[in-house]
């Protein structure tokens, strides 16, 4: 079984919604990441985002693009570099599914054929592909379905006739934009989100998650009564930023790591 679906059925059994970050491996380097990945399992993440920063990441606010820019100026982050993030994750005992994000065109120029046995190698779980919209994801869907990889749709709120066929299709979760724009915390969330939610949540019998914009524990609250899955990037990608500095110094490396399990505890908990 995915581990995603029996992440959710876990998860259900309790009446627990599941906490999904979303960080930019390789920001600010590859070790630190896999450390960020186990203070956010022990803080309570059901699984992970992990994203492949991007030159070109369209749909990303300015904290996530700064993130790419931080982890392709260090040090020539690949998507292949995150695979392995997530093989050694993994092999040092992380239970997370985890989620492969990435625009599509990483995984075109690395091939489909050469992706998804490295995906499968390291035990990933499911995919994110903001770019590929579902006209076009015909033969990636049949790869990823022969690999046992859920590929994880976005829906969002104007996508109103789209929502029946792209909920159809989907693998794992059905990724509920909140709002129009691109990533970045915020205050207001699209006018009849709760409708839209609703409506997602009729056309689809897979948990759905929602994204885009959540930061503090009372938007986590909110969301909590009506999806299965709240998503946080950027508020999370700032708390990273803000701790880089106590995460370069090994005496105070620590620090930082427990700076952001404390903002995920409160959030979450
Ligand atoms: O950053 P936010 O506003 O918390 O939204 C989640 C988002 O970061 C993550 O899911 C994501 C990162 N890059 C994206 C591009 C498109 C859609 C979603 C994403």
């Amino acid at each position: 079984m995915n581990r995603i679906d029996q992440k959710f059925s876990e998860l259900r059994e309790k009446k627990q919604p599941a906490f999904i970050p979303f960080i930019t491996i390789g920001d600010p380097d590859l070790r630190t990441s896999i450390d960020i990945i186990h203070t956010l399992e022990e803080a309570g993440a059901a699984m992970v985002e992990l994203g492949v920063p991007y030159s070109d990441p369209l749909a990303d606010g300015p904290v996530i693009q700064a993130s790419s820019m931080r982890a392709l100026r260090n040090n020539r982050i690949s998507i292949l570099d995150c695979i392995e993030v997530a093989k050694q994750a993994r092999s040092e005992g992380s239970k997370l599914p985890f989620i492969l994000f990435t625009y599509f065109n990483p995984v075109l120029q690395t091939g489909l054929d050469h992706v998804f046995p490295l995906l499968k190698e390291a035990d990933i779980s499911g995919l994110i592909i903001p770019d590929l919209p579902m006209e076009e994801d015909a033969e990636l869907r049949a790869i990823a379905a022969d690999y046992g990889i859920h590929l994880i749709p976005l829906v969002a709120p104007t996508s109103k006739e789209r929502v029946q066929r792209i909920a159809s299709r989907a693998g794992g979760f059905v990724y509920c934009v909140s709002s129009l724009g691109v990533t970045g915390t915020r205050t207001e969330f699209h006018t009849g989100i709760d409708e839209f939610l609703a409506t997602v949540k009729a056309s689809t019998d897979l948990p759905i998650a929602i994204g885009f914009g959540i930061s503090n524990r009372e938007q986590f609250v909110r969301f909590s009564t009506v999806c299965d899955g709240i998503v946080v990037g950027s508020a999370l990608v700032r708390k990273i930023e803000e701790a880089l500095p106590q995460l370069a110094d090994p005496a105070t490396r620590p620090d930082g790591l427990q700076s952001i399990r404390a903002y995920v505890e409160a959030l979450i908990s």
